[in-house]
């Protein structure tokens, strides 16, 4: 019969190792240009950043990756990243989804993951 085993994964839905690859590229764009947050960024090695990020969207969407860099607690600790900036950065993310188009459905499972690590992000 039919079981969660049969569903498509977060994974498939965002396309793929492709999907997520382009989702990742589209929020790095996003934050090039972003006034509010980019200055986290700005000393961060893109290369770096774009891997771990897809490592770690391929593994928390059940994709066949295991993310292997730092816990998001030890990466973000010392920023300071404050509630709006990381709801900044959520919209950014929303953004590229949309111009992905990926469905609405689509767009708050990936969210529904994220939104669990808000606290180890977050310092104040
Ligand atoms: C749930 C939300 C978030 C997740 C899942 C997340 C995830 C990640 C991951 C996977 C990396 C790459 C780590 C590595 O492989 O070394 C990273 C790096 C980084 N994140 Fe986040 N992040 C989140 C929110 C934020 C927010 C809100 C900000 C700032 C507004 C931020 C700023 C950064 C910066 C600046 C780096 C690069 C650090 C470096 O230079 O190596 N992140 N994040």
């Amino acid at each position: 019969g039919k079981s969660d085993a049969d569903a498509p994964t977060l994974y498939a839905k965002l396309g793929g190792s492709q999907g997520v690859s382009r989702l990742v590229d589209q929020l790095i764009k996003n934050i090039g240009s972003d006034q509010q947050i980019f200055h986290y960024f700005a000393e961060s090695n893109v290369t770096h950043f774009r891997r771990g990020l897809e490592l770690h969207f391929c593994s928390i969407s059940d994709g066949p990756c295991t993310y292997d860099g730092d816990s998001m607690q030890d990466i973000h600790s010392g920023m300071h990243i404050n509630e709006a900036d990381f709801n900044h950065l959520v919209e950014l993310l929303v953004n590229a989804m949309q111009t992905l188009d990926y469905s609405t459905s689509t767009q708050n499972q990936l969210l529904s993951r994220l939104a669990p690590l808000r606290g180890e992000v977050i310092e104040i």
